[in-house]
């Protein structure tokens, strides 16, 4: 299997480096500062067992990639970038390319099965940061990630085993699940978390706003009729593979607001607030955590900045 990993970033990153780094033929594709310092000195991989430079062809386009029979694409843009990643991709990658979502959110897998009928579901648990061009950071100081893949919407087949295999060979832990968007909805909820770290600072209040999220976002998901794996099955899941590093990690989201990049919130908490709108069940603290990301990211105020009582006193 050859992998195109469309997105390059923290996850994109650490899973084509150790993928490259496993001997499976990996090609990034990148843009800007980032694709430019991978091509002139290689990929920067913070890990646990030290600082590697790995030599991962890049290229800007995927017109530039040479497409064959058993080459896979691992989507690992964020959300909002999506549209843009699959129009590319759809004018290049053959009809019949596997292409695997490597994201949180529950919105891009219906997107890409509308141009590419082998969609496949990766329930991502990879804490990573990118911050710096060329460089991207494993956050687990134990295994690197669970990625358990799945095909969409359910089912598994020789392609999902396959990859999953790939994903094993290279340190990651990864099982391939029939279920995998129940999985992906319980991540959703812990995502939950990640408008709450973009937007306030860190401090007492942070637990109180998680804890609303969680109901209001528990509501829409029993009035949707939408299957979730148990918090505990995710538990015993995860048990103690991923571990924090010496520092903790801000989200993915908090990371897109401190480089400038876009916000992916609309598919975090916002999915919860269409979900509401749809069935009937309001949701006023995610929508005032994805209305006050936006206001970050339209301003360029300072992620994580606003005060937590305030916020809730504000609601
Ligand atoms: N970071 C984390 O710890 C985790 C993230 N996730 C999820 O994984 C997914 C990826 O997140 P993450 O890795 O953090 O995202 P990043 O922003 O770090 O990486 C995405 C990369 O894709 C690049 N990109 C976007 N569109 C294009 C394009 N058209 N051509 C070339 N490059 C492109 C971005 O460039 P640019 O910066 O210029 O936009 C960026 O370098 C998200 O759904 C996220 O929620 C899941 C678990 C943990
Ligand atoms: C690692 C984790 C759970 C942190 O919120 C995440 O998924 C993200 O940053 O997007």
């Amino acid at each position: 299997m050859r992998y195109v990993i469309f997105g390059a970033g923290a996850v994109g990153g650490v899973v084509g480096g150790l993928l490259h780094k496993a001997g499976i033929d990996v090609t990034l594709v990148a843009r800007g500062e980032h694709l430019r310092a991978i091509q002139d000195a290689g990929l920067s991989l913070d890990t646990p067992d030290g600082l590697l430079t790995l030599a991962v062809p890049a290229v800007e386009e995927v017109s530039e990639v040479k497409w064959t029979d058993d080459t896979v694409v691992l989507l690992s843009v964020k959300g909002q970038q999506t549209e843009t990643a699959l129009e590319s991709l759809a004018a290049y990658a053959p009809a019949e390319t596997p292409v695997v979502a490597v994201q949180n959110g529950v919105a891009n897998e219906p997107r890409i099965l509308r141009r590419f009928a082998r969609t496949y579901a990766i329930h991502v648990v990879l804490p990573a940061t990118f911050l710096t061009p060329g460089s991207v950071v494993q956050g687990s100081g134990n295994t690197p990630g669970i990625l358990d893949i799945g095909r969409f919407p359910t089912g598994v087949d020789e392609t999902a085993a396959a990859i999953a295999g790939d994903l094993v060979d290279a340190g990651f832990l990864s099982e391939p699940r029939a279920d995998i968007m129940a999985w992906k909805y319980r991540k959703l909820l812990n995502n939950l978390g990640n408008g709450i770290n973009a937007a306030i600072a860190p401090g007492p209040s942070d637990g109180e706003i998680y804890r609303r999220c969680l109901a209001e976002a528990e509501t829409v998901l029993a009035a949707a009729g939408i299957s979730v794996v148990s918090a505990e099955e995710d538990r015993t899941r995860r048990a103690d593979h991923i571990t924090e590093r010496d520092r903790p990690s801000n989200s993915s989201t908090w990371q897109s607001l401190a480089r400038g990049s876009g916000v992916e919130i609309d598919y975090l908490s916002g999915e919860i607030v269409l979900l509401g709108r749809l069935h009937d069940v309001p949701t006023p603290v995610n929508e005032a955590i994805q209305r006050a990301v936006h206001e970050i990211a339209r301003t360029g105020a300072e992620p994580g900045s606003l005060d937590g009582a305030e916020f809730l006193a504000g609601l």
